[in-house]
């Protein structure tokens, strides 16, 4: 309400400014194409909404304030007109309205509206035309997307959060979609790997982890298979050839709230519309010299087995089915016996100084380091991996695209200091101040389990991974179960897709809500 009113209010002081928006926006009959502003030349252009109030007006104080809003933030223009019973035809017409993108705190993005009122229709007209002119120049905004959406995410929300609160959106901004209700578990894969992608600038997903990882994977197996790679021999993958955007409406939304600093629905529309992109490093996943996917964060050893446990009760509510594996997979807790090879992460000016000291012949194996010995919990994350039981990141030092991926490793311990060590990632205090604890900055790493008794051992009252095949480990990728009998590698490739949003702010008072510790 207040924040209608202040609108309001701002559209009558903006009045005052008539002349000076006409003028702004070519009124003055001189409208030749070299004053046109495009787009990107009028974002920096401020329109000021300095009124000039009478101090004695209780209103004073608040039209004191300066207020402006920057083209860029505009995403939409309607004419605005009041439409009565008895009247026909197109109503009565009383200005035009601005559709714009507010920053709000901690990384919210809000839709929001400003009313222009003017009965002249030339003049109406006029302005319509030319913040149309201004917003057809921002070429970065999608103009037609496709929508996956999986009905089945979190507690079936997702159909409901997109046809409320997206699709409103999109409409107002003008943007076409395509929409495609997934049917079952890689649906969205098949559909990706041959449909006509042509039109599209591009794809958003409408569910949790496992939807955004399987958009991605198959986006980024599309774009190998288009450009005649062959995935599974691939160092360096080609780009996906489409950003990609993730609507958070599962029951984990780590990729969004890494990705937005905050699983916000409308500010992950917004940053669509507005056509916010940012290139992500994405992982690679394979063995024995085969691509298993693609991917953004792995798990393996705890991770790994609470996603199995979890997936074996389904039945149960997502929160339930969390919680009852955390707390299983804690009970029955027990080591991994592991070889871990990881190549340490060169920064650019590192890899100059090497060429630099090194001859050509000399062999980067060298680089490679080795540790082994018995793990409770194996990560590997190309993001922050920000969620609601870890408000600061399960890999907290790592950045969407900084061209490494966060090794952290958990060596035995005792249950409950591993536990001390789990709830801290709800807390402020450093996750990894623990003797136990290891973390590296990577490029590459080889996960190599020693004894396969492990991963299948019928003396066991309950398998945790009980659908898996025979001598198999299970490993949670982007919260989808993964399961390997031998050797994972996992390398990185910097900036191999685009997600859309926007730069955030780094956030340190957020709350964590886990039940389970
Ligand atoms: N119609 C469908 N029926 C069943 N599964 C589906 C359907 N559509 C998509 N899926 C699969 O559901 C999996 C999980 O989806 P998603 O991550 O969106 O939801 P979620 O509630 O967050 O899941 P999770 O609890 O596994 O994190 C995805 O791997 C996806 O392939």
């Amino acid at each position: 309400m207040r924040q209608r009113e202040e609108t309001r209010m701002t559209s009558r002081i903006l009045m005052t400014l008539f002349a000076e928006i006409w003028n702004i926006l070519g009124g003055t009959g001189n409208t030749t194409s070299q004053q046109q502003p495009s787009g990107e030349q009028a974002a920096g252009f401020i329109i000021s909404l300095q009124g000039a109030p009478d101090p004695g007006d209780f209103q004073y104080d608040l039209l004191c304030k300066e207020e402006f809003i920057e083209l860029k933030d505009i995403f939409s223009v309607k004419l605005k007109r009041r439409y009565s019973a008895k009247q026909q035809g197109s109503g009565t017409l009383l200005g035009i309205t601005l559709f714009i993108c507010l920053k709000k705190e901690q990384n919210k993005l809000q839709d929001s509206t400003l009313d222009l009122i003017n009965l002249s229709e030339d003049h109406c007209d006029i302005w319509f035309r030319q913040f149309k002119k201004i917003l057809a120049g921002f070429s970065n905004r999608p103009k037609s997307l496709k929508i996956l959406l999986n009905p089945q995410s979190h507690k079936k929300e997702a159909t409901q959060v997109y046809y409320k609160k997206v699709e409103p959106l999109l409409k107002i901004a003008g943007i076409k979609t395509d929409v495609t209700i997934t049917e079952y578990e890689g649906h969205a894969l098949s559909l990706l790997k041959e449909c006509e992608l042509q039109g599209f600038d591009g794809v958003v997903c409408v569910g949790g982890d496992g939807s955004a990882s399987e958009v991605a994977h198959a986006l980024l197996l599309r774009a190998q298979k288009d450009a005649g790679v062959e995935a599974d021999s691939i160092l360096t993958p080609v780009q996906a050839q489409l950003p990609l955007g993730v609507i958070p409406a599962g029951s984990t939304n780590v990729l969004a709230h890494s990705l937005h600093g905050v699983p916000h629905v409308v500010t992950a529309t917004l940053h669509i519309i507005m056509g916010h992109v940012q290139p992500v490093d994405v992982c690679s996943f394979s063995t024995i010299g085969k691509l298993l996917r693609f991917g953004f964060s792995a798990m393996f050893g705890f991770g790994g087995r609470t996603l199995a446990l979890a997936e074996k009760h389904r039945w149960m509510s997502p929160n339930q089915r969390r919680d009852f594996a955390v707390i299983k997979a804690l009970a029955k807790l027990k080591p991994e016996d592991c070889e871990i090879s990881f190549l340490p992460f060169k920064s650019s000016q590192d890899l100059q100084e090497r060429r630099a000291q090194e001859s050509p012949k000399s062999d980067c194996n060298e680089q490679w380091q080795m540790i082994q010995g018995q793990f409770l919990n194996i990560s590997i994350m190309a993001i922050p991996c920000l969620c609601s039981v870890a408000p600061r990141g399960l890999a907290p030092n790592t950045r969407l695209n900084n061209g490494s991926m966060a090794l952290i490793i958990a060596r035995n311990t005792s249950r409950p200091e591993f536990i001390k060590h789990l709830k801290r990632y709800a807390s402020l205090k450093n996750q990894f101040n623990f003797p136990f604890i290891e973390t590296y900055t990577v490029e590459e790493v080889k996960v190599h389990p020693r004894n396969n008794t492990s991963a299948h051992n019928p003396e066991e009252e309950e398998r945790p991974h009980e659908t898996a095949s025979e001598n198999s480990f299970p490993w949670n990728v982007d919260g989808d179960l993964m399961e390997v009998a031998s050797e994972v590698h996992v390398r990185l490739h910097p900036r191999l897709i685009n997600l859309y949003g926007g730069s955030m702010e780094e956030m340190n008072d957020s709350k964590a809500t886990c039940n389970c510790l």
